[in-house]
């Protein structure tokens, strides 16, 4: 669905932002974009939306150079920004203007979602919170139907039962046509919704795997004295929580935040033992 090779972006005068990026985004899947402030994961949402365009490299969204703006390419997409301004508008009113420009769009699926966010067609935007305002775009951009949905900090401003509520909804809205990409810090709140993990780290991606094969082969705890030997990552904080080679363990739950710090500290080594296991399976 969007192939990226060797992708370079650097803004002007900056340094270089995002440098040899490889990746290959595939329909049925919702990815997990990780990475430390600033390292480039709006910047690469907004080139795959055609907002930006890259300096170097080969790129195809649904099949197509997006810096065509194709209008049959752009209609498949939609984006929930970090930041976003929305019109004073009734939310009903907001639905009429700006469903039309996507086929999908299910006026149905728009408003059982804002009654699931116990909201009200009638509201006017203008006088939402913050969070209800992402509230109305995410629940219009599930219903549009586009192949690919981005999403940039979703939950971010959500109160705690929104936040469980959207990962509900983000789990019924995935079907095998569509691809979801978010971004967050919040990684707890995604926990049970991405299947695949992407991490970026000085402009580079130095992460890209399904969760299955990593809760296939890692284990996440706290290790017995006498399985120091698997230990691939451990911290010391909050109680010593370790990731290990999971050998004959039973599965566990893949603990996000650590395998993110243990990218970011030893990325060749996990890489390494991942991709060991994937070529053996193969
Ligand atoms: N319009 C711009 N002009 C110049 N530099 C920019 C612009 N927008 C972003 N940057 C810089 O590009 C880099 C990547 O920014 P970006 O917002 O993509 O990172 P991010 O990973 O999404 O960060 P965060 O997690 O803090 O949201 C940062 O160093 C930022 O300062």
């Amino acid at each position: 669905m969007i192939q990226i090779k060797d992708l370079r972006f650097y803004y002007p005068k900056s340094k270089i932002i995002l440098d040899n990026i490889t990746l290959d985004f595939v329909p049925g899947n919702i990815y997990g974009l990780f990475g430390k402030n600033g390292e480039g994961k709006s910047t690469l949402m907004k080139i795959m939306t055609g907002l930006l365009f890259p300096k170097a490299g080969y790129y195809r969204v649904l099949g197509k150079d997006i810096s065509g703006r194709n209008v049959k390419c752009l209609q498949e997409i939609f984006m929930v920004p970090e930041d976003f301004e929305l019109p004073g508008l009734k939310i009903s009113t907001y639905e009429q203007v700006n469903s039309p420009f996507y086929p999908g769009f299910s006026r149905d699926q728009f408003y059982k979602l804002i009654e699931e966010f116990k909201l009200s067609a009638d509201e006017n935007i203008s006088t939402l919170s913050f969070g209800n305002k992402k509230k109305v775009l995410i629940a219009f951009g599930i219903a549009t139907n586009t192949k690919l949905l981005l999403m940039d900090e979703p939950t971010n401003g959500l109160d705690i039962p929104s936040k469980s509520q959207f990962r509900k909804i983000m789990a019924l809205a995935v079907d095998e046509g569509k691809c979801i990409i978010i971004s967050t810090h919040q990684v707890r709140d995604l926990h049970s919704l991405i299947n695949h993990i992407v991490i970026l780290d000085q402009s580079k991606v130095v992460f890209d795997q399904p969760l299955s094969n990593i809760s296939e082969h890692l284990w996440f705890g706290k290790p017995m004295r006498d399985e120091r030997e698997s230990i691939i990552y451990s911290e010391t904080s909050f109680g010593g929580k370790a990731m290990l080679f999971r050998q004959d363990r039973d599965e566990t739950e893949v603990d996000l935040e650590l395998l993110f710090n243990a990218v970011l500290s030893e990325s060749n080594k996990i890489n390494n033992a991942l991709n060991t296991f994937h070529d053996e399976a193969i």
